[in-house]
């Protein structure tokens, strides 16, 4: 048995909020921090209203019982008797590391596990923040968190096989998602083959190979894609396909990975997808 019944979660966005819905809904009590009160409060409106949806839809029945297994809080005190505590906040690498430094010291169990929803900052850097680097994973989980099944697991170099085996049986057994195994580096198995597959397309677009429309409609019908690489890069979000690209090119600097100037100038001008109206395509 892996022994995580009690999870913390840090971070109550995008990401966390969702860990959180589908820890609780394993049936695990669960404490969701966030920093910034009005973040957690939201967070939990979020939960919320996934809950219900899923309850509308016959998935679960429970809505009302898996709520009440968490407790959303913005004090970090809170994760004091967990014994799994998964972060999601912001990708900066200071704040991370400062907060698993805090985690570390503030959770009792000696046995807990702590784990980074990382995209991109390696494992390592935040499991010598640490006085428990064997017991310091990646855990990369996509979105939206409750319907795509995949997780990454990504132990660093000091991470013990037995705390990537008890993380693998949670993933498997009590989340019932699907984890896959990929060495501590930039952009882990998925990242690393979609980014530079992503820059590929707005590199055709911008020497005038093909249109936006035909590149996405080439691979929707050629290849059964459910959408093209570029309406993809607008849903992910041009800063963070940006971002993404250059802490891959930052690790192996190999020019697939480098962001294309097209992508840099829409970006330098605002236009970053879905979230503000406009990227390839208007929204
Ligand atoms: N968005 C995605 O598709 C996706 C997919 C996989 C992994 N990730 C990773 O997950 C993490 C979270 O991403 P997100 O999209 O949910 O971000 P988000 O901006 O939606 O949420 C981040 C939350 O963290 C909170 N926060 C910031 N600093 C904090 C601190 N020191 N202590 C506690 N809370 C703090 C913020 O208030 C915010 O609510 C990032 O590391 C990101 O790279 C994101």
């Amino acid at each position: 048995m892996n022994g995580f019944n009690r999870i913390g979660v840090v971070g109550a966005g995008l990401m966390g909020a969702g860990i959180a819905e589908v820890a609780a809904r394993a049936g695990k009590d669960v404490v969701l921090i966030d920093a910034n009160p009005a973040a957690a409060e939201a967070g939990r409106d979020r939960l919320k209203g996934s809950l219900e949806r899923a309850e509308q839809r016959g998935k679960i029945t429970d809505a009302a019982e898996v709520l009440k297994r968490i407790t959303v809080s913005s004090n970090l005190e809170a994760l004091a008797d967990r014994d799994l505590v998964i972060e999601a906040i912001i990708e900066d690498e200071a704040t991370k590391t400062t907060l698993f430094t805090q985690i570390d010291a503030i959770v009792t169990d000696p046995e807990a596990v702590l784990a980074s929803n990382t995209s991109s900052i390696p494992i390592m850097k935040l499991a010598v923040a640490t006085e428990r680097p064997a017991q310091v994973i990646g855990l990369h989980f996509f979105n939206p968190v409750p319907v795509l099944s995949l997780v990454e697991l990504v132990p660093s170099l000091l991470t013990a096989p037995a705390t990537t085996d008890r993380v693998r049986e949670f993933v498997e057994k009590d989340l019932g998602k699907h984890p896959i195994d990929s060495q501590d580096r930039a952009g882990f198995v998925v990242n690393a083959l979609l980014i530079p597959f992503v820059l590929s397309a707005i590199r055709m677009l911008e020497s005038g190979f093909a249109t936006a429309e035909d590149i996405d409609q080439g691979l929707v019908r050629g290849a059964a894609h459910p959408q093209g690489p570029l309406a993809l890069a607008d849903l992910i979000g041009l800063d963070t396909t940006k971002a993404v690209a250059e802490s891959l090119y930052e690790e192996f600097k190999e020019p697939l990975y480098a962001p294309p100037p097209l992508l840099a100038r829409m970006v330098d001008a605002g236009l970053l997808g879905r979230k503000t109206g406009r990227g390839f395509y208007h929204y």
